[in-house]
């Protein structure tokens, strides 16, 4: 969860990872890391047994089991590009597609629907080269692992055998060598064979960003507190300062793409400064819990999403701003151009209905339309940047 929550997740990477990318975690850490555990205390242990009853052959073993941790680190650090690669284009396949189906509306708007087809086949393409190309890799290691260990248990087995006939050691001990040697390297073939397994899923781990150690400080109580904009500039905003007391209602006004929508981006936390604050209470908002900090905001976006589609925009307006009141718990209410598609009468109504409920609760409202400035305690101009 707090990965979804991080700040700045672009959808189809995050679709990816917590799909397909959950489950291929699981090979590296259940069968990927158990087994190298098995491959560090195994061989040592097959060793120290044959270093008591043939030397000969412990020493042999000694020397040639490095040969297969050397051969698979070569052949991982190529296998590590390759699945970073495929994982590449699975998110952007992903992504892509995601994108594509979100815009659907808009794409068949303009003609535009039958040419991304085009896109998402190429992307595929490249996924499925990126695949194959990984698999390749991963037969071949596996073969080569298979070759050394093989070899190396042959130099074991076969001086073994040879002293055996010329009586230079006892059938018990030769006995001992063959059945134990190959155990001295099945571990770590085993670990080779994981490691292809488990590849995607230590790209995958890779890619999750560092999250933080915790989730931030609990949100300040918006009752009684001041909120503070220290010096903002992002976007078209430059400098911007404003101080709002407890309860007080303000009203945002100033030409399109001042920045007015902007403001309420930064209260939400979903704007971060690029220089200066925005403090609740004193504490900066960066370092508040965004979930619960959300928990205490009621906000009416400027295009609301309302289901179902069959209401006209205004009707849709007035269903997101009831929806927005009816959070009657909320701290701090955001309300972007509330009656920006209503017709002067219905405006008149809304805002006679709203103005009993908002007189001593918190509120930013983003107002083009003169009927909404009566219903605040101050107006507050943004200019559009020089
Ligand atoms: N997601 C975004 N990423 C980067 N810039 C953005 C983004 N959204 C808006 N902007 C830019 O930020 C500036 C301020 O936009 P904003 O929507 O806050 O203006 P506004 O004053 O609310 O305008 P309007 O009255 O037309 O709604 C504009 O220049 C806009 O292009």
């Amino acid at each position: 969860m707090r990965f979804l929550r991080s700040p700045g997740s672009r959808a189809g990477e995050v679709a990816t990872l917590v799909t397909r990318g959950v489950d291929a975690v699981e090979p590296y850490v259940a069968g990927y890391l158990p087994q190298m555990v098995l491959a560090a205390l195994v061989p040592v242990a097959v060793i120290v047994r044959l270093a008591f009853a043939d030397v000969t052959a412990a020493l042999t073993i000694a020397v040639t089991l490095p040969l297969v941790p050397v051969f698979a680190a070569l052949v991982g650090a190529h296998t590590r590009d390759r699945t970073k690669t495929q994982l590449d284009a699975l998110s952007a396949l992903g992504g892509h597609f995601l994108d594509v189906v979100k815009g659907i509306g808009t794409l068949r708007a303009f003609g535009r629907a039958e040419a991304q087809s085009v896109t998402v086949r190429q992307l595929a393409d490249q996924h499925v080269s990126a695949t194959m190309s990984t698999l390749r890799v991963a037969f071949l290691s596996a073969l080569v692992l298979e070759l050394v260990a093989t070899l190396s248990v042959a130099m074991v087995a076969v001086p073994v055998g040879l002293r055996l006939l010329d009586g230079g050691v006892a059938l018990h001990t030769a006995l001992l060598v063959l059945l134990l040697a190959p155990e001295a390297y099945l571990p770590l073939r085993a670990a080779g064979a994981q490691f292809h397994a488990s590849a995607e899923g230590k790209a995958v781990l890779d890619q999750v960003p560092d999250l933080p150690s915790d989730t931030g400080c609990p949100a300040p109580d918006l009752l009684g507190a001041e909120i503070v904009f220290e010096s903002v500039t992002v976007r078209s905003l430059r400098d911007f300062t404003l101080r709002i007391a407890p309860g007080e209602r303000v009203a945002l006004v100033g030409p399109s793409g001042a920045g007015k929508s902007t403001v309420l981006g930064l209260l939400l936390g979903f704007v971060r400064p690029d220089s200066g604050r925005v403090l609740v209470g004193g504490v900066d908002l960066r370092d508040v819990d965004q979930a619960e900090w959300l928990r205490r905001v009621a906000w009416m976006p400027q295009r609301p999403t309302v289901v179902p589609q069959d209401l006209s925009s205004g009707e849709r307006q007035q269903v997101a701003l009831n929806r927005a009141l009816a959070r009657e718990d909320a701290g701090l209410f955001l309300l972007d151009e509330p009656t920006a598609r209503l017709d002067p009468e219905t405006e008149a109504k809304v805002l006679r209905d709203c103005r009993g409920f908002l007189r001593g609760r918190t509120t930013v409202l983003v107002a083009h339309r003169p009927a909404l400035l009566d219903e605040v305690d101050r107006v507050v101009r943004i200019e559009a940047a020089a």
